[in-house]
This record gives structure tokens, sequence and C-alpha cells, in this order.
């Protein structure tokens, strides 16, 4: 595989098949690196979902080899797992809020598992709240919010870790154009703060929407780069730019 020093990602001829069926993905190859943005798109049933389960490695390939942040994580024991899967931060395509917390409790929840204590761990999360605009349903339980209110919430429990890697699926399915376009701005917002993201998406009209992304495509499990995303590292810095006025708050993540 090349340049695994700058990459963060690198899958070489992965294949994956459930059981006995046939491949759903067959000879992926690609790198990603990081502070870049990129879009995983194609058709329903194309294999979307099931990449990004070994992108957070969810599920194990049937054959190649995946290497996250320098380590072979296909040989790797599984004890050390966790540890890079701490790394990674998921927004399901269903949200997955544990029903009976409440969201202040559902964002605090990757805090507390990393064993935070509880004094500390009150303003990160207070301030995270703040940040995706769900300040005043912190006490809120997951089936009283919005469906945008609920993946706003999915968002801040995914990023409250501060992961290395943001992989989020579909997750402007559930919401309006305008709360969609929202939601692209605190991706780009984190993006700009260091993160790799990784979006996986149907709606080609939002790839257009963020400038410097890049896309790659699945097709009946196969992978392309229209926009060359596999061939060529993209640009490392991205540019640092001015947090959207109406769309987050002007200020950095809360630190933790
Ligand atoms: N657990 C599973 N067992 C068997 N087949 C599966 C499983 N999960 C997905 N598949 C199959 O793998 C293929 C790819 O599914 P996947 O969910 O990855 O696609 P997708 O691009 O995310 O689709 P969508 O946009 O509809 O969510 C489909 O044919 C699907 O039926």
């Amino acid at each position: 595989m090349s340049d695994p020093e700058s990459s963060i990602v690198q899958f070489a001829n992965v294949g994956l098949r459930y059981g006995t069926d046939r491949e759903v993905l067959s000879d992926i190859s690609f790198t990603l690196y990081p502070g870049s943005f990129y879009f995983l798109t194609g058709a329903s049933g194309a294999g979307k979902t099931s990449m990004l389960k070994l992108l957070y490695l969810a599920q194990r390939p049937s054959r190649g080899i995946i290497s996250m942040f320098g380590e072979d994580v296909i040989t790797l024991p599984r004890n050390c797992l966790p540890g890079v899967r701490r790394r990674i931060g998921v927004v399901f395509q269903d949200f997955r809020l544990v029903p009976h917390l409440s969201t202040f409790d559902n964002v605090a929840l990757p805090l507390r598992i990393s064993g935070m204590s509880e004094e500390r761990l009150q303003k990160p999360v207070a301030d995270m709240l703040e940040w995706v605009g769900l300040d005043h349903r912190s006490e809120a339980r997951p089936e009283t919010l919005s469906g945008g209110e609920q993946q706003r919430a999915a968002i801040a429990r995914a990023v409250i870790a501060r992961p290395e890697i943001l992989v989020a699926d579909e997750p402007t399915g559930n919401v309006d154009p305008e709360m969609a376009v929202k939601l692209l701005r605190l991706f780009e917002a984190l993006n700009r703060l260091g993160t790799t993201v990784v979006v996986a998406t149907h709606d080609v009209h939002l790839l257009r929407k963020v400038p410097d992304s890049l896309i790659m495509r699945l097709d009946k499990g196969k992978l392309s780069d229209p926009t060359g995303a596999l061939r060529y590292p993209p640009k490392r810095d991205l540019p640092k730019r001015d947090l959207p006025s109406r769309d987050v708050p002007q200020r950095e993540l809360p630190r933790k």
C-alpha cells in the first residue's frame, strides 16, 4: 500500500460478502487523508452502509487489508479494537439514540464510557449541545425530539469525544433541505477543526454544497472516483474560514 505514513485509512483489495452470497463490495482500494472531506455516493443497495461498517470496524472484510491510523486492523488483537474505535465517531442512519436517556445523557455517553468524571463532563456536554442548537432540549427524551433534533443529537454524540474520523450514514436522509444544508455546515466546521469526514449519501445535490469535498462512488459494490479522490492525495491544509454565521455558533467546538 502506498504512502501509509500520511494516510489515515487505507483499503487494499477489500471484498465483503454476507454469508455465502455474492460479494457486495469487490476490489475496494482507496486511501483517506487526514483533514479531508469525502462523500461516498451511489444508488440504494450499492454498498455504502456496508463500506461504512468496514470503516467503523463493525464488520470484518471477507478479503483484503484495512489499515487505520497506521495499524493493520484485520490482524490487530481484539482487545485493541475498542481503542481504535474510540478514534472514530459514527452517525448512524437511524440515529441509535438511547431511548430512555435524555439528550444530555445521550451526548455524554462517549465521555462517560471513556471514564470522564461527572464534574468534568458537564461543561463540554453543555457547550456541545449549545453548539448544535439543542441546549433548550437538554432534558428531552429522543422520542420527543424532531427528526432534525435527533439528527443533531446523534451528531453531537458522535463528535463529543473529538474523533479523528467522523463517519455519517445518510445524515440528511430524514430532514428537510434547509436542515440538510445546516447539518452539512456542521460537518464542514468539524472538518475545518481537523476531523476527517466521510458522509455517505445517495443525494447528488448535497455533493455540490461542500466545495472542497472529494467524491467516491459505489456502483454495485465497485468503487470509482469521479474527482480523482482515490488517485491523488488531496490538499492537506484546508483553508481556515470563519464558521458560517447562521448555521453554527461563531466559535470552535467546545474543548473536552
Ligand atoms: N447483513 C446483511 N446480510 C445480507 N445482505 C446484506 C446485509 N447488509 C446489506 N446487505 C446487502 O448488501 C448490499 C449493499 O447494502 P448496503 O446497505 O451496504 O447498501 P447501501 O448503498 O447503503 O443502500 P441504501 O442507500 O439503501 O442504504 C445490498 O444488496 C443488501 O441487500
